[in-house]
């Protein structure tokens, strides 16, 4: 285990088990559609890299690039976007990958900016839920696991751009982070 990591929350077993699940399930929903994935960059992109793989379908990419936290465990309430689509996704059945709902700001953001797009649908799939934390609500499709109020890093979640590369989900010790 990682020095800073106070506890391990998911497993790396744990999240193939609930990453295979979920790809099942997304493939018996979106048989027949015109599907594609919008991951969240950057927490997003291994749950993306595993869960593509785990659909057993045609599908398509895209990657949008946007952040709130910066270097801080606290959303700053606004959200700007780094990287924008490459394609239009008019017409086209679009699943939004992310890591993480907390606030809700950053999706909920994102869900007017793209259904001003008119996909012929929008859904979202979230490894991780953090429903106490809600300060807007969002209608979530897919929830991996729903967890209590802490911040945590792993499998593509940062802590001022650090532990993204831990293979499962933690909890870090707290002189990492209160200075
Ligand atoms: O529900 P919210 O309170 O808006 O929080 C969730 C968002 O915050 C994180 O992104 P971050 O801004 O840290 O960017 P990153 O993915 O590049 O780390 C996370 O990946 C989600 O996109
Ligand atoms: O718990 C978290 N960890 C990392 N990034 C985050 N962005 C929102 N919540 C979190
Ligand atoms: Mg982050």
């Amino acid at each position: 285990m990682h020095e800073d990591i106070e506890k391990i929350l998911i497993t790396e077993d744990e999240i193939k088990a609930k990453v295979s699940e979920l790809g099942q399930k997304i493939t018996r929903d979106y048989k027949g559609k015109n599907l594609m994935l919008l991951c969240i960059l950057k927490g997003a992109m291994m749950f993306l890299a595993d869960l593509s793989r785990a659909i057993e379908l045609p599908l398509s990419m895209d990657f949008m690039a946007v952040s709130s936290y910066g270097l801080s465990t606290t959303s700053s309430g606004v959200v700007r976007i780094i990287k924008d689509l490459d394609y239009s996704i008019e017409g086209k059945d679009i699943l939004i990958v992310e890591d993480v709902i907390d606030s809700g700001l950053t999706l909920s953001y994102l869900r007017k900016v793209l259904l001003d797009r008119k996909p012929a649908s929008l859904g979202i799939c979230s490894l991780l839920d953090k429903p106490k934390k809600r300060r807007v609500e969002v209608p979530v499709d897919y929830t991996g696991f729903v967890i209590d109020d802490l911040f945590v890093v792993g499998y593509g979640l940062d802590f001022a751009e650090k532990y993204r590369n831990l293979p499962y989900i933690g909890i870090l010790k707290p002189e990492v982070y209160k200075f």
